[in-house]
């Protein structure tokens, strides 16, 4: 049985006291048994307070970036071994914000999943098209070649430290979701892509998370499709009840 996951990019928002605030609310109205495993991704600063507040619940923590060498002369930068250190193993890389803002390539992303494995942390690897590549019909395309030059150098037996976040750019923050349609098939193509490449057993391994203006209205739906393993949610994800809405939804 796949895993489903529902995991909340904070993104650069919260500061120390919202924090603990969204943490507290969570942590207090969380069923006591979820069909999911929950994730927050707060910022950088707070995550050594969240990995502490969260022990001994069953909301787990992940980083939203880390820097791809050991360490040096970054400033201004976090290490997968600082993050080891505090206690988060999982991290979100390759999100459109960090494609599109910070300028990370494919190759870029590539050498941070390679550190991030080596590190033994679990990767929600994000990717997806833009609105001008659904337009010109590209979009498998694009989705193909992301997932290839960022992520399928690696070994198979790395793919149980690996999930998937297919994310449109058009419908982040956007309020405009891809139809469970279009995400079941986008998803469904995903997943015959690493079948080709790594065989049975990791296609169907692995789960792929739906990201894109997810909101308790819409989770239920998207969820029910069947290659949909669960969601990487970010507006949504700032209020504890509109979260574990979602986190119930599936
Ligand atoms: O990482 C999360 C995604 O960027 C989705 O963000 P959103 O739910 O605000 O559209």
């Amino acid at each position: 049985m796949r895993k489903q996951i529902i995991a909340g990019n904070w993104k650069m928002h919260k500061n120390a006291n919202q924090t603990e605030e969204l943490l507290n609310e969570l942590i207090t109205k969380i069923p006591a048994k979820t069909n999911a495993q929950v994730i927050v991704a707060p910022t950088f600063v707070n995550l050594a307070a969240a990995v502490n507040k969260l022990k001994n619940t069953p909301i787990g923590v992940s980083a939203q970036n880390v820097h791809q060498a050991e360490g040096g002369a970054f400033t201004g930068e976090i290490s997968a071994d600082m993050l080891k250190s505090i206690g988060v193993d999982t991290v979100i890389l390759g999100h459109s914000e960090r494609r599109a803002i910070f300028n990370e390539t494919d190759a870029l992303i590539a050498n941070k999943v390679d550190t991030a494995l080596k590190h033994e942390m679990t990767v929600i690897f994000c990717f997806g098209e833009e609105l001008k590549d659904r337009q010109s019909d590209n979009h498998f395309n694009i989705v193909e070649n992301q997932l290839r030059d960022g992520l399928f150098h690696i070994s198979k037996e790395s793919w149980s430290n690996v999930v998937l976040a297919y994310e449109p750019v058009w419908a982040i923050g956007t309020g405009e979701t891809a139809s469970p349609e279009q995400a079941q098939e986008m998803h469904e193509f995903i997943r015959e892509t690493i079948r080709k490449a790594f065989g049975n057993d990791i296609a169907d391994e692995v789960s792929i998370l739906y990201g894109g203006s997810v909101k308790p209205e819409n989770a239920k739906e998207i969820f029910s499709k069947p290659d949909v393993d669960g969601g990487l949610i970010g507006g949504a994800a700032l209020k504890a009840d509109d979260f574990l809405a979602i986190v119930t939804a599936i």
